[in-house]
């Protein structure tokens, strides 16, 4: 760690309109003579500082959390399930290279490179809160000097760089747009492999309010990802690269979706067709589901939905046909308890996987959340696991009750539903569960059970995209 630093380079501390060779303004950065601040150490935002640490060896983290800035004060680890974190951040703050504050102006104040990566949610109209931006931003502005870089990468609506950040960034600083640099940057990393991912899986997006902010956004991310840095024509670009990123998945999966519901009709694995489809290079139908969760994906399309007069029909009925999902899912249970003439009251069903993907520990629209609902309010009676949850409280108020996986064996459960395919759930022992009157009805909402394991028991079992596979 501490060769990569560079012999100390006092004279140059800061990177925007600095006219110093590149090359000396990279050994300054890689000596820790630009303080670098990272606002917002969650999932995303820990493993960026530790990584920006161990590169410069001078990060401040500044987080509202208490509890967050304490976990990392003591060189812990807060963010679970990311090889290498919990050691790069006990390297870190052992070393100095990494402290933290509960103070973003303390961190402004401090800093010569201000990264943000706060939440960027939506409200319940479904329009993006970047209220939390807005907050970062004016403390960064407070503590902002002539020749600071701030760089965004939280995701937000193309043109909040631009016309939000930079006015705000003038306005409470009272330092002139030409006199700072300002940066969209954004974060393309995957939960559960945050390091790999920031240290280059792919290459780093940036764009600048101008010329000089994306150079000296460049030279930053240069020290860090491997995979190198593309530069692009604005700050507006690389918002829209980054939202395209996540629209593109969005409408693929809701295609893999509604293809998915013409199993039963046209009597064929859907599943099967997809995975053919996609061996020629045109064609990548995503994986069809229970619905698409997360505080991303089903977000981004109304950072472009909401903001613009310009019509999304497509991004519009893409999120229709994903929420939708969850219904379809339950549907298919209603039928095959409809065919006993028994209805779904009364009966009890087990939900396998809770958050919205597996290994990680995130329950944001996770679909699990309207399963649990609809299902309740048909009169089951719903239990759930998931072994990474600690609190279930927001499945219980929508009538679930929470289990381990040895519990499950005494239940006297009627369906089961395999949401998030958590690998825990591979020890599942399939003929130990059983139906007190009649069969047990799986539905595998992802294609993620053992066939051969449930063909060697009586199960009902419909796989949602591929129709009954072990209907003996
Ligand atoms: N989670 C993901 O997979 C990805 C997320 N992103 C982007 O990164 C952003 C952050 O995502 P996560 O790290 O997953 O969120 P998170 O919820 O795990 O962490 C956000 C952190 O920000 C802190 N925070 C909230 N308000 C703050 C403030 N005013 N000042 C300083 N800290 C504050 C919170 O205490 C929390 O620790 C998202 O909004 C998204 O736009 C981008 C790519 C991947
Ligand atoms: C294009 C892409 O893979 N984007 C990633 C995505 O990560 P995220 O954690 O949201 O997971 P995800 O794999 O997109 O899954 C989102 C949701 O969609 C569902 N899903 C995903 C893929 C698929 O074929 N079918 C499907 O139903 C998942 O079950 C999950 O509920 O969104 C992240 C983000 O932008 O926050 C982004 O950084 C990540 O690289």
């Amino acid at each position: 760690m501490t060769e990569q630093r560079r012999q100390s380079d006092h004279d140059i501390d800061s990177l925007y309109g600095v006219e110093k060779p590149s090359n000396r303004q990279r050994d300054a950065f890689l000596s820790g003579s630009i303080p670098v601040a990272v606002y917002g150490l969650g999932k995303m935002g820990l493993p960026l500082a530790a990584v920006f640490a161990e590169t410069t060896g001078n990060v401040i983290g500044a987080d509202i959390d208490p509890a967050v800035v304490e976990a990392v004060t003591d060189g812990d680890c807060h963010v679970k399930r990311e090889p290498g974190l919990p050691s790069l951040v006990a390297e870190t703050v052992a070393e100095g290279a990494f402290t933290a504050t509960t103070s973003p102006l303390d961190a402004a104040k401090r800093a010569s490179v201000h990264v943000v990566i706060v939440p960027t949610p939506i409200t319940e109209d479904n329009e993006p809160d970047l209220s939390i931006l807005d907050a970062v931003v004016e403390e960064i502005g407070i503590g902002l000097e002539r020749g600071d870089l701030v760089l965004i990468e939280c995701t937000v609506p193309p043109r909040t760089t631009a016309d939000r950040v930079l006015p705000a960034l003038e306005g409470t600083s009272g330092i002139s747009r030409d006199e700072f640099g300002l940066a969209f940057c954004p974060e393309r990393t995957s939960s559960g492999q945050a390091l790999e991912d920031i240290r280059g899986s792919y290459p780093k997006i940036v764009g600048g309010v101008d010329e000089e902010s994306t150079r000296a956004a460049n030279l930053v991310y240069e020290t860090i990802n491997d995979d190198g840095v593309i530069q692009v024509t604005d700050a507006t670009t690389a918002e829209a690269v980054k939202v395209f990123e996540g629209l593109y998945r969005d409408v693929n999966i809701a295609l893999a979706n509604e293809l998915a519901t013409f199993t039963d009709e046209f009597g064929i694995d859907v599943r099967e067709a997809i995975d053919v489809a996609n061996t020629q290079p045109y064609c990548d139908i995503h994986d069809p589901g229970p619905g698409v969760g997360g505080h991303c994906i089903p977000f981004y399309p109304y950072f472009v939905i909401e903001p613009f007069e310009t019509g999304a029909p497509l991004l519009r009925t893409a999120r229709e046909v994903n929420d939708s999902m969850p219904s379809y899912t339950v549907d298919k249970l209603r039928e095959e308890f409809d065919a006993e003439r028994a209805g779904l009251t009364d009966t009890s069903v087990l939900l396998l996987g809770l958050t919205y993907r597996p290994g990680v520990e995130e329950t944001r629209a996770s679909p699990s959340l309207s399963i649990a609902e609809e299902l309740s309010a048909a009169g089951a009676d719903v239990y759930g696991v998931d072994p990474l949850l600690e609190s279930f409280e927001e499945f219980e108020e929508r009538g679930l009750t929470s289990l381990s996986l040895d519990d499950i064996y005494d239940l006297p459960v009627d369906s089961v539903i395999l949401i998030t395919p958590h690998e825990e759930f591979e020890l599942i022992r399939w003929d130990k569960l059983d139906r007190t009157d009649g069969r047990l009805i799986v539905i595998d909402s992802r294609d993620a059970l053992d066939q051969k394991v449930l063909s060697q028991t009586s199960h009902r079992v419909y796989t949602l995209g591929t129709g009954f596979t072990n209907d003996v």
